[in-house]
């Protein structure tokens, strides 16, 4: 597919890190704008494209489109931490119920360590101008007798902006998480049955070109340095309506605070071969599930003679 936008009648890889999706003709009831409705061998599924389609329904009718897909018969049981408290466990199935709460960190982790990897790939392999103009920020407001703090946000846009358009280009969550309609509802003359998964095209939402100019270039000026620009993208980001990530704030202030102490301390540089030539690599995204992974990919961390003294600090 060639801009990320669902279509009838074709087979699509979204990119080449999220799942490939097939939507057979036979399929296809209906498209009405940025809306697609599907019924998949019984089942409604209704796949948005659009950022402000999303927060009419996702975010504006929240109370009946926060539920999540889940079988008929399903039934609400306690949650894994309030079964293991309440219950005489043996260690090891409390060893392995720890482990199984774990995941939900987990989730949080994979996403965070995605953007803290991505953004090193793109401050060392694109234009080390944005690198420099990063850290000149960096400089000119915390200087180099400190590391950065969350303290020092605010005053570092550009920093952000950088974090942002990373995440733009390669969100974690690139078809969001799938959310199910409570109950029927109509949507500028479009019939939603209840039940349809409701499936956020987040990666198409981010390189919607009537929303961000030129998309599949690299450019954090793009925000001005204005949070109401960054919205744009950090917003369908992380989710829609009551359903919204909870570790959001958490999530931005972690990949913050290491995106801003890396190019506070050190430089980083693309690989380079045995006569010293550049060797850079493809974006290394992979993963074929929810919620994307990049893979290893080579670059060079030098500490900056500036700040290194800082280093050990951390
Ligand atoms: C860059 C980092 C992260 C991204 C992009 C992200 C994104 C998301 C998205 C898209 C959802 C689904 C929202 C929806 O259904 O509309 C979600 C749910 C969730 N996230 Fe995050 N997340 C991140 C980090 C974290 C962290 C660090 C934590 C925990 C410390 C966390 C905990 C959760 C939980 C518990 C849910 C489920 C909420 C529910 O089902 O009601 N996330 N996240």
């Amino acid at each position: 597919m060639p801009d990320g936008r669902f279509q009838s009648g074709k087979r699509y890889t979204v990119h080449r890190y999220t799942p490939t999706i097939s939507i057979a003709p036979i399929y296809l009831t209906m498209i009405v704008g940025n809306i697609i409705y599907l019924n998949v061998l019984g089942t409604p599924i209704v796949v948005i494209n659009s950022a402000s389609t999303a927060r009419d329904l996702m975010d504006k009718r929240s109370s009946i489109y926060s539920d999540r897909p889940r079988p008929d018969n399903e039934m609400v049981v306690p949650s894994i931490c309030s079964a293991a408290l309440s219950s005489n466990l043996s260690p090891e199935l409390e060893e392995q119920l720890s482990f199984a709460a774990f995941s939900a960190l987990a989730a949080g982790l994979d996403t965070v360590c995605h953007v803290d990897k991505s953004s090193t790939f793109h401050t060392s392999h694109d234009s080390p101008e944005i690198q420099a103009e990063a850290r000149a920020e960096i400089d000119s407001c915390v200087g180099n007798h400190r590391l950065p703090t969350l303290d020092d946000k605010d005053s570092l846009p550009f920093v952000r902006s950088v974090i942002t358009e990373v995440m733009r280009l390669y969100p974690p969550g690139p078809l969001g998480v799938p959310h199910s309609l409570q109950q029927d509802d109509v949507y500028n003359d479009m019939f939603l049955p209840k039940k349809s998964i409701i499936i956020p095209n987040v990666w198409y939402m981010l390189r919607d070109p009537e929303v961000f100019n030129k998309p599949e270039i690299f450019n954090p000026s793009r925000y001005e340095g204005l949070d109401s620009e960054m919205q744009k993208v950090t917003d369908p980001t992380f989710g829609f309506g009551r359903r919204v990530c909870p570790g959001r704030y958490f999530a931005e202030n972690t990949i913050f605070a290491i995106v801003a102490t890396l190019l506070a301390t050190c430089e980083i540089l693309p690989p380079s071969d045995s006569t010293g030539k550049e060797c850079k690599s493809e974006v290394p995204v992979a993963g074929t599930g929810a919620i994307a992974f990049y893979g290893p990919f080579e670059c060079i961390i030098k500490p900056r003679p500036e700040t290194s003294h800082l280093l050990g600090k951390l």
